[in-house]
């Protein structure tokens, strides 16, 4: 269990800032064999480091024996009635309140056109722009979707004051818990007043409203927390509101933001893969109906190569490195016992890295037509539970994007070479530097 109080960490910050990350469990493997569970001192706690598909199934599904178990350090900043930190029935009601409007055929179909809009904007003032932070570019892209989602009724300013907090939070998430100047906890502790601050004077702000004009019609997700109230009638608080919405603008855009960079990374070093993934978008046009303007869901659907590449793309880079949970009791996992009170981290990484399952793993390739999908042996969006309910939307948002992106332009970077960083979420150091270049106007 590595050091005393410091258990694990060392070595995971090890390799996971040197160009092998992969190299952690390596070493647990090496000592102790393909067992696909091992022990470890991880973020503070005992812990459970689980790798099989069949032992991260049975954790993630089984709520009897399991409950989420984040870090004190990650609660401390997603806030302690964000989504981290709410069981049972609140967790079923919040979820239902929160998911329901970004799920399903009506509510995507009203938001496949803002995201083009926007998509289109973005790559058109990109190619002007010349030298862009590809990536800060398209979190920026990201987080005006999320928001218009959230929060659609404020303008730029606030979404300007919330973007750059995000930042440092996100950096402070697998840190150290150093809590002094100049750490990357320290900065997110910061971060995340601000994000409060910002968010707690909307919230005011509108509750004075709702009081001034009850008769007013909602406008996007905060007023529908404003009104929400569960079966006995308990209504949300500020703290909850404010802490659900830190927590939901976060995974909101992180994840597709950098999943859609590495997706066009990835297609532009693999040019027959760009022009397969290029010639299933003109065919989509050409088969347009005269007077169509745009894309709809269904074409989204039925692009049946591009969300080949989406996938392979989420499993190359698996956003989610791993998610933590807590044993309830003592409870046996495939053959093993994790005892009451310890940590599993359901370790994503080593599922979508399995040499067996995915042959030549850190191959970038959408064509593995062999490949028979087995429970648990793909993961991107977690299960269970708490299956991610942004998955259908990030899995849109990457697919507009692509699709214009491959349609009529090109990325050039400008250190095809620079290193990549693996935390807190896998990208290029200079966040992937380069240009974009518009190669055609077909749309
Ligand atoms: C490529 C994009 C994304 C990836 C890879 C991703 C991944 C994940 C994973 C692995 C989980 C499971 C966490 C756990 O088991 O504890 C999760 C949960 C969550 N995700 Fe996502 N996500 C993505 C996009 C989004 C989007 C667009 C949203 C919001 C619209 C979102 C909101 C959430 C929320 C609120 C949870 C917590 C769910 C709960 O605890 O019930 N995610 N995500």
């Amino acid at each position: 269990m590595g050091w005393p109080f410091f258990g694990n960490m060392f070595s995971f910050n090890k390799a996971f800032n040197s160009s092998n990350p992969d190299s952690f469990l390596s070493n647990f493997v090496n000592r102790f064999g393909r067992t696909g569970m091992y022990k470890a001192y991880m973020y503070g706690n005992p812990s459970i480091i689980v790798t099989s598909p069949e032992a991260c199934r049975k954790v993630l599904t089984d709520d009897g024996a399991f409950r989420p178990g984040w870090p004190t350090s990650t609660l401390i900043l997603m806030g302690r009635k964000s989504f981290a930190n709410i069981f049972y029935n609140d967790h079923k009601w919040l979820r239902k309140l929160t998911a329901a409007p970004i799920n399903g055929f009506e509510a995507l179909t009203m938001y496949t056109k803002y995201i083009e809009e926007n998509v289109v904007t973005a790559l058109d003032s990109w190619a002007d722009m010349g030298q862009i932070e590809f990536l800060t570019e398209l979190r920026r892209l990201t987080f005006k979707i999320i928001m218009h989602i959230f929060l659609s009724s404020e303008g730029y300013h606030v979404r300007e004051a919330l973007e750059k907090d995000y930042t440092l939070l996100n950096y402070g998430v697998r840190a150290m818990t150093i809590n002094l100047p100049g750490f990357a906890y320290y900065n997110a502790l910061k971060a995340r007043k601000n994000l409060v601050a910002v968010l707690q004077r909307v919230v005011t702000r509108r509750r004075a409203q709702k009081r001034e004009n009850p008769s007013c019609p909602n406008k996007d997700m905060m007023d529908n927390h404003l009104d929400a109230a569960d079966e006995n009638g308990r209504r949300l608080d500020d703290e909850e509101i404010v802490d659900i919405l830190i927590m939901y603008l976060n995974a909101g855009h992180e994840s597709s933001g950098h999943t859609t960079m590495w997706a066009a990374l990835f297609l532009q070093q693999n040019p027959r893969t760009f022009e397969k993934a290029k010639a299933e978008q003109e065919e989509t046009v050409r088969n347009r109906p005269t007077g169509q303007k745009g894309l709809t869901l269904e074409e989204i659907r039925e692009m049946v190569y591009l969300h080949k590449v989406i996938d392979e793309t989420l499993r190359v880079v698996t956003f989610s490195l791993s998610v933590f949970r807590e044993a309830k009791k003592d409870v046996k996992v495939c053959g093993y016992t994790i005892p009451k009170g310890w940590k599993a981290l359901v370790w994503f990484r080593s599922i979508h890295y399995d040499p067996e399952t995915w042959p030549e793993p850190k191959k970038f390739n959408p064509s593995r037509d062999n490949f028979k999908p087995k429970a648990g042996n793909f993961m991107p969006f977690g299960g269970g539970s708490r299956l991610c309910p942004g998955n259908d939307l990030a899995k849109l948002e990457i697919a507009v994007f692509l699709h214009y992106f491959l349609l009529n332009y090109e990325l050039e970077r400008d250190n095809p070479d620079s290193p990549v960083m693996f935390l807190p979420h896998t990208r290029p150091k200079d966040n992937c530097l380069g240009r974009i270049r518009r190669v055609s106007s077909q749309t």
